[in-house]
């Protein structure tokens, strides 16, 4: 039986640290993180997303700038809302929630964004310097960063390892593909045209599941005491619940989790990691803009 990765605690103790750094930022000069939270519209899961991080900048310390804007706003609107927030010395991170609605060009949007408030890490320059050999980006992208914390903080080396990212999405597999390929894994990108992708994963190390398919990944795919990280969050009917709905991963726990060594559970997995680590990018920063003009 594989180890579930307890993605809620892992987090929980990584926020309890960013909080005392918190502390400290603001006793030793009187401030404290900012991060802009802007939402487009109000569609239901990026509002409860939205919520997520705004609740926990509160927990933490971390004052959140809230912008809220409503679906019809122009791609002009936006952007003059993102060059405000560059030049505002109270706010170190902004994020834009994703996805925008379909009249607003979201590439030219995040470009925007300064690079040193980037704390998604989707500006295309950070993402640039991600996949380039010897660059690091002033901010990794937060739930690649999450999936690679999770594998580390459970004693999983990627040093030589095959990986495989199920997925090439712009704010999950792609950077995430990358992010392993730094870490000097082998990496294989499985998407919706790879024929036979059972086969290719079955070779894997590592499989980081960002497909948005639910349980799309069977036991039978899995190597024998692979490492196996969800990212799918999918809401699947479920009469038994009063929601009427369930949440599932794009792995079907059930049976990978007898055939992997380690497995993430949705939820509970990389989800909370993912809020956290867009905290301590915040954090980051912060620290960063703080000690250069003091
Ligand atoms: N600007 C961004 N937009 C989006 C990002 C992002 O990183 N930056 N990622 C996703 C959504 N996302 C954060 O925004 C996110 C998804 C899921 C969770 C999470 O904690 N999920 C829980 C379950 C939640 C529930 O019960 O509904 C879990 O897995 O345990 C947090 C953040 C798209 N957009």
């Amino acid at each position: 039986m594989a180890t579930v990765i307890d993605g809620k605690a892992v987090a929980q103790s990584i926020r309890s640290e960013i909080a005392a750094e918190v502390r400290v930022l603001s006793e030793k000069y009187g401030k404290v993180p900012g991060l802009a939270v802007i939402i487009v519209g109000s569609k239901k899961d990026s509002q409860s997303y939205v919520g997520m991080k705004r609740k926990a900048c509160a927990e933490l310390g971390i004052k959140s700038f809230d912008h809220d804007l409503p679906e019809q706003v122009s791609e002009a609107d936006l952007i003059k809302e993102v060059h405000q927030l560059n030049l505002n010395p109270d706010v170190h991170g902004i994020l834009v929630q994703l996805p925008l609605p379909k009249h607003i060009n979201e590439e030219k949007v995040l470009t925007e964004i300064s690079l040193e408030k980037d704390v998604d890490g989707f500006h295309p320059l950070n993402i640039g310097k991600l996949a380039m050999k010897g660059r690091d980006p002033l901010f990794l992208p937060c739930t690649p960063k999450a999936c690679l914390e999770l594998l580390s903080r459970s004693g999983v080396s990627i040093k030589g390892k095959k990986a495989v990212v199920v997925g090439r999405s712009n704010i999950v597999g792609l950077p995430a593909s990358l992010l392993l390929l730094k870490a000097d894994a082998t990496v294989t990108i499985v998407h919706s045209h790879t024929s036979q992708p059972e086969s290719i994963i079955r070779e894997a190390d590592i499989v980081i599941a960002a497909a948005g398919q639910p349980m799309m990944i069977k036991g039978s795919w899995i190597k024998p005491g692979a490492a196996v990280i969800d990212v799918g969050t999918n809401a699947i009917d479920d009469p038994t619940k009063k929601s009427g709905y369930k949440l599932v991963g794009d792995v079907d726990f059930e049976e990978v989790s007898k055939v992997a060594g380690w497995i993430t559970p949705v939820p509970g997995g990389v989800g909370p990691m993912t809020v956290t680590m867009l905290l301590k990018n915040t954090l980051d920063g912060a620290k960063r803009y703080i000690e250069k003009n003091n």
